[in-house]
């Protein structure tokens, strides 16, 4: 038995399981809360999440518990790995016992109809909780399988990021710590987008150098966006920008590039939704960053391509037509002229 505080991991999905089961092997005394009674029997007798993360062993140390008010009353530090449709229906019933906690969430999406990121609702919900947020190329069936990863954790809270750093770092993971929650945050969320339309490029088998111009130009696309709404674009150079943005654009692991796979081999979207039972942020991100990108009057001819080819019925032949031939632009936006 250890006299320390457990740690809280909210949502039973690959990544709550993922992170759960790192903090556990760095000795952290884990509750793992799930909504689903039958899911946590199951997992607390068979030491395995097989609709999540099948073949990865739970750590003695995590124990799936299914009251979610008397597990926040135990922790102080609770991560939060619940989908962004979800997060604020969860917390909100809870939200007297947040004040002074510490609230990092793992979650990369955006609010439809108030564009919030997800440790802006914890911050609405919660005013006076202390309110972080962990992101990077952090696919959960990897982190599980302990492969060498990194991650950023962000908050104007420093102590909270000392924290944070010193209950995950280990063997397998690293973390390092930003002060910009917005930048890190709004990264995650953004690049789901590219993932989809990069899994239909991979699925229409396109070349190497489509691949790599896609990404490339999703990265100015992403950063141009950010800097419009005052965030700093060198967090995009980070873990959390282009870190994120490479590997869930170039893996089949990723769920987002899955469903965008799907799509470029014909299905529609609700089947390519249903055919990963799983959570793919990017699908709904799409439609809120499109009528953001207009409010904002951001120029966004990737995230305009996809709505058009999910929503307003094009054709992904009409939708790469138009790319290709749009006016030429510069390579890189924020490249200061002045001076040289
Ligand atoms: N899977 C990954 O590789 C990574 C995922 N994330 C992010 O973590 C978040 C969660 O994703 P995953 O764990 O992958 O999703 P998942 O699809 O594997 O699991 C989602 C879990 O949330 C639960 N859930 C759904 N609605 C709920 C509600 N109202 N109350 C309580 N629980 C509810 C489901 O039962 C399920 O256990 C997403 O925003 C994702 O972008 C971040 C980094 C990596
Ligand atoms: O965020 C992720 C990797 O960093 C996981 O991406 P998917 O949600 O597309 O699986």
């Amino acid at each position: 038995m250890t006299d320390k505080q457990p740690i809280a991991v909210l949502g039973g999905g690959s990544f709550g399981t993922a992170i759960a089961n790192l903090l556990a092997e760095n000795g952290q005394q884990v509750l793992h809360w799930m909504r689903d009674p039958e899911q946590a029997a199951a997992i607390k007798n068979d030491r395995e999440n097989p609709r999540y993360l099948k073949g990865i062993k739970i750590h003695s140390g995590v124990e799936p518990v299914t009251d979610l008010s008397a597990t926040l009353a135990q922790c102080q530090m609770i991560f939060v790995a619940l989908p962004s449709s979800a997060l604020r229906q969860a917390l909100q019933p809870v939200a007297d016992q947040l004040k002074g906690k510490m609230l990092v969430s793992t979650t990369k999406g955006i609010e439809a109809n108030t564009f919030l990121l997800m440790s802006q609702i914890l911050e609405d919900i919660a005013p006076e909780a202390r309110i972080g947020v962990l992101s990077g190329p952090n696919l959960a069936r990897e982190v599980a399988e302990n492969a060498l990863t990194a991650s950023v954790v962000a908050s104007e809270d420093e102590d909270l990021c000392r924290q944070v750093q010193a209950a995950l770092h280990g063997r397998t993971f690293r973390v390092y710590a930003s002060s910009d929650r917005f930048g890190v945050e709004l990264g995650g969320a953004l690049k789901n987008v590219y993932a989809i339309i990069a899994g239909m490029a991979a699925a229409m088998g396109m070349g190497e150098n489509t691949k790599s111009m896609l990404i490339t130009r999703a990265l100015a696309e992403m950063t141009r966006f950010a800097v419009k709404l005052g965030a700093n674009p060198m967090t995009f150079l980070g873990l959390a920008g282009v870190g994120d943005l490479i590997v869930t654009c170039s893996s089949s692991k990723s769920r987002n590039y899955q469903v965008g796979y799907a799509l470029g081999e014909g299905l529609t979207l609700e089947a390519a939704v249903a055919r990963l039972g799983e959570v793919a942020e990017g699908v709904n991100t799409i439609k809120v960053l499109k009528a953001k990108a207009e409010e904002m009057q951001v120029y966004m001819p990737l995230v305009t391509g996809l709505h058009a080819i999910l929503f307003e019925g094009r054709t992904l032949d009409q939708v790469i037509g138009a790319l290709m031939r749009g006016e030429p632009k510069t390579d890189v936006d924020f490249i200061s002229t002045s001076g040289f």
